[in-house]
């Protein structure tokens, strides 16, 4: 599905990643987890086209992709639920989810308006209002209903739980588990390491622009060292 090779990128002469690997296989969850500054947001840069990796190689289903632009990883196949979520303002939420919709994997149960709707019922409740007028929960269902609405083969989810409420953050895991179990690919970046091992096939540990370590959840929980090594703070 996705393969990610020596991804080398960074900002200015200021190098961040230094041949960051990663692969998502059909069907597989998996989260890319580190400390904040770690290059997580700069991985998921890299992989979107939105900033020009100086080495290394995206591939999509076999389709190379590194330093292509956004439209071209989003025809590819890749779904982007962005750090901060970047609701259109001015849309309202019906807007918001058509804005960019397209069934380019011709699926047979392409995401549509309704079963959007039916997926997050709060969201058709707010279909008219504008996408400033929503909760932070709210916020990030549409966010999330936007990205679907593209028919990612995968869905790239950063900070998706990232200053919510405790009982909203749990509601989105939820949303995440029932997608997995449709068969969606999900790549996701997170900080909430308890919440993810249950969710999630297998995890990637950055640090300082290096993937240090990778396994399954249950060498992950087989190693109670990792947390305190590479992502308490
Ligand atoms: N636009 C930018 N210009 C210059 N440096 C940047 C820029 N964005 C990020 N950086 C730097 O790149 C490094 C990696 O940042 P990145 O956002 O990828 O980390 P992260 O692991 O996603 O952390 P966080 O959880 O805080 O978002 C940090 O040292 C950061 O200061």
């Amino acid at each position: 599905m996705l393969t990610v090779s020596n991804l080398e990128a960074g900002y200015g002469d200021v190098q961040v990643l230094f041949g960051v690997s990663l692969s998502v296989k059909a069907g597989e969850v998996v989260t890319l987890l580190g400390r904040n500054g770690m290059g997580k947001t700069t991985t998921i840069k890299s992989i979107f086209g939105l900033i020009r990796p100086a080495a290394g190689a995206v591939e999509v289903e076999g389709v190379a992709l590194a330093g292509q632009p956004p439209f071209r990883v989003a025809q590819a196949g890749l779904g982007l639920v962005p750090e901060g979520r970047q609701i259109f303002p001015n849309l309202d939420v019906e807007e918001n989810l058509v804005a960019t919709a397209a069934n380019r994997t011709k699926r047979e149960q392409a995401w549509t308006l309704e079963r959007v709707y039916a997926f997050f019922p709060r969201l058709k409740e707010r279909r008219r209002n504008m996408g400033t007028q929503l909760s932070g929960g709210e916020q990030q269902m549409l966010a999330i209903g936007r990205a679907l609405m593209t028919n990612p083969k995968l869905l790239v989810l950063d900070e998706a739980t990232e200053g919510l409420a405790p009982v909203i953050r749990a509601e989105i895991w939820a949303c995440l588990a029932r997608l997995k179990q449709d068969g969606q690919s999900i790549l996701v970046i997170d900080k909430n390491v308890d919440a993810l091992v249950k969710l999630a096939d297998r995890h990637l540990i950055l640090e300082k622009g290096r993937i240090v370590w990778e396994g399954t959840s249950g060498d992950f929980l087989a190693s109670p060292d990792l947390k305190d090594r590479y992502l308490h703070v």
